[in-house]
């Protein structure tokens, strides 16, 4: 089967990287989201992004005016109807998800395949909620795209072989590296990733480190690119708590306790870079730390 066509769903920071580098990939995107502002800062990010990438020789400016040209947008999901795969990266909520599939599955074509960029909930679960659980799979790209090679592939129970093929295959178009992982909570990358990130809070939960310190530890002590602070605020925090939930919720184990302040800051509506301020305060010019 082959694709030419992708349906994404959700245009908020893994929404718009992913119609991003499918256009870039030579896809037609049609991007969807709810709100026409959303759907609007999506596509001037994603100019920035391409912007950013001629600047650095990585594509022409040709290639960005041809890539802006094969995605459009639409506030309508079932305009997504024709697409050839769709990838859903609405928010890490499996009522709102399992919503999304249910609406779009009686204007699918029978061969269209669903995937979910879900960091953490059940591939074989949202499956089970659509007409098609052997042509659905967790199709799971980095923050940010444009830069990440990773894209982990996960199969649910019933997913098929010639599913997985053409996803990979798309992995391959994109230029990125696919990696297998199983459909246990939080696969493999957020298995191992946000528990760290969880403990970074509790480090500064409990007093051990101030934020700025906890950051630089791990940047200069294990040279990480990001401190984990400053990841989960790019992240998003109410993202690192759904993920920590899930862990917890599916694998009952007490070492995946959500830390208190970070439940604390998501009830803020502190969630990090997207609403200006999370573990740090984006809103002058320097971020600065809010412990
Ligand atoms: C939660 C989940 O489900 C799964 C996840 O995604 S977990 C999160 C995984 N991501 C990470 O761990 C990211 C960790 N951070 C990093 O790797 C780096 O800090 C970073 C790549 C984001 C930025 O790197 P940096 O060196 O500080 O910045 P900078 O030198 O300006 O940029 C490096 C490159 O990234 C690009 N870039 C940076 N931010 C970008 C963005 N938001 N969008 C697109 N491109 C971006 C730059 O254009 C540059 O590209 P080239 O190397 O091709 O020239
Ligand atoms: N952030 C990250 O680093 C990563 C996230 N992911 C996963 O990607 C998905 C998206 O995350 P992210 O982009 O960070 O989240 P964002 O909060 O940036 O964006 C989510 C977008 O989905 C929209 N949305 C919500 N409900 C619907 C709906 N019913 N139909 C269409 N759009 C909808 C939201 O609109 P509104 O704001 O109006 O609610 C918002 O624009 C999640 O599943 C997340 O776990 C995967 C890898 C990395």
């Amino acid at each position: 089967m082959e694709i030419k066509s992708v349906g994404v769903v959700g245009a908020g920071q893994m929404g718009n990287g992913i119609a991003h580098v499918m256009a870039v990939a030579g896809y037609d995107v049609v991007l969807n989201d709810l709100n026409a502002d959303a759907l609007e800062r999506a596509m001037a990010v994603i100019d920035k992004n391409l912007d950013r990438q001629v600047s650095r020789n990585i594509i022409s400016a040709d290639d960005k005016a041809a890539s802006l040209a094969r995605i459009s947008s639409t506030q309508e999901l079932t305009e997504l109807g024709q697409c050839d795969l769709i990838v859903e990266a609405a928010t890490e909520r499996e009522e709102i998800k399992t919503k999304i599939f249910e609406t779009l599955v009686p204007h699918l074509k029978p061969n269209t395949i669903l995937t979910s960029n879900t960091s953490s909930i059940s591939i074989t679960r949202l499956a089970s909620r659509t007409d098609r659980p052997e042509k659905f799979m967790g199709f799971h790209f980095m923050n940010p795209v444009p830069v990440m090679q990773l894209v982990e592939l996960i199969r649910g129970i019933a997913t098929d072989q010639e599913t997985y093929q053409a996803c990979l295959k798309v992995v391959e178009d994109l230029g990125k590296t696919a990696a297998s992982a199983e459909d246990f909570p939080a696969f493999i990358v957020n298995r191992i990733l946000m528990p760290m990130i969880n403990e970074a809070v509790y480090t500064l939960y409990e007093g051990v480190g101030n934020v700025s310190s906890i950051d630089q530890a791990m940047k200069l002590g294990a040279n990480h690119p990001m401190g984990p602070l400053e990841l989960a605020d790019f992240i998003g925090l109410d993202t690192c708590l759904a993920i920590m939930n899930v862990l917890h919720d599916g694998l009952g184990d007490t070492k995946y306790r959500p830390c208190p302040l970070l439940s604390k800051y998501v009830e803020a509506g502190w969630l990090g870079r997207k609403t200006s301020r999370g573990f740090y305060d984006y809103r002058g010019d320097a971020p600065v730390p809010t412990r």
